[in-house]
């Protein structure tokens, strides 16, 4: 397992908001986290990072817990989050460097992977520029180069299709393909269900703070009988949604 999540409870200050959460990650999974607006899934994940302790409960990636051995614990996640994390100072080039360093990946290792995934995301002729007057989209795709060149076991990505073009979604789903593939992992808070159908191999529905279902699309179906159904169908009906005139 790539990630084991074991009774977890917790939030930001003493009062939890999300209880009791338990799921696992297999090598080359990919798992769709799926919740409605304030669901839970941000502070799952802020929980997976290690930047807030769980009240109870445990997560260990690769076997380790935060508290064990914070650094290693981090090297074997990279985290993509929606807004984009710049730094001002720094140009295209020196994100990647700046990766590579803090993944302890040597230099020539990170620029060979950098070029192909520059190529990828059309901005190799911006490397020398300064990613914080990118647009947003291109400023997503600078994190996902930095988080793809460093090869985690974890990739942790939210809402991955958001701000992109349909040339960069193609790309970041050719490269989340080829990774699992790889055998590693991800985990991606989405609300696009139509494509997190496609991709995912599995769903963990999270409804006001608490782990509703788990599975595949067939299992989830056979779960709530119904069989045929889409992702967004088998999701309206688990958390009660769609209008109503009762
Ligand atoms: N920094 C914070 N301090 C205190 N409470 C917070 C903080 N961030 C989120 N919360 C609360 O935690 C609960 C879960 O929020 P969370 O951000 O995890 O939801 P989400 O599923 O990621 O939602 P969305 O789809 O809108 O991003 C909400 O009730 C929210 O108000």
């Amino acid at each position: 397992m790539v990630l084991q999540i074991d009774g977890l409870t917790g939030g930001y200050s003493k009062t939890p908001v999300i209880h009791d959460i338990s799921f696992n990650i297999g090598h080359g999974e990919i798992v769709g986290l799926i919740g409605l607006n304030g669901a839970g899934k941000s502070t799952t994940i802020k929980h997976i990072l290690g930047l807030l302790r769980p009240h109870s409960g445990e997560i260990r990636v690769g076997g380790l817990t935060a508290s064990e051995d914070i650094e290693s614990y981090r090297r074997q996640l990279a985290y993509i989050p929606e807004t984009p994390i710049l730094y001002e100072e720094l140009t295209l080039k020196e994100h990647i460097q700046m990766t590579a360093m803090a993944y302890g990946i040597d230099e020539a290792t990170a620029m060979s992977r950098a070029e192909r995934l520059l190529k990828i995301f059309r901005l190799e002729t911006k490397v020398d520029m300064f990613p914080t007057h990118f647009s947003k989209g291109m400023k997503q795709k600078v994190m996902l180069i930095c988080a793809f060149l460093s090869h985690p076991d974890l990739y942790i990505i939210d809402e991955p299709f958001l701000g992109l073009d349909p040339l960069g979604i193609e790309s970041l789903i050719e490269l989340m393909v080829e990774e699992k593939r790889n055998g590693r992992s991800i985990l991606m808070s989405t609300h696009i269900l139509a494509t997190a159908e496609r991709y995912c191999d599995r769903f963990a529905i999270i409804d006001d703070g608490r782990l509703i279902a788990i599975g595949s699309l067939e299992a989830l179906r056979e779960e709530f009988d119904m069989p045929g159904a889409t992702l967004d169908e088998v999701y309206l009906r688990i958390t009660g949604g769609g209008i109503t005139n009762d």
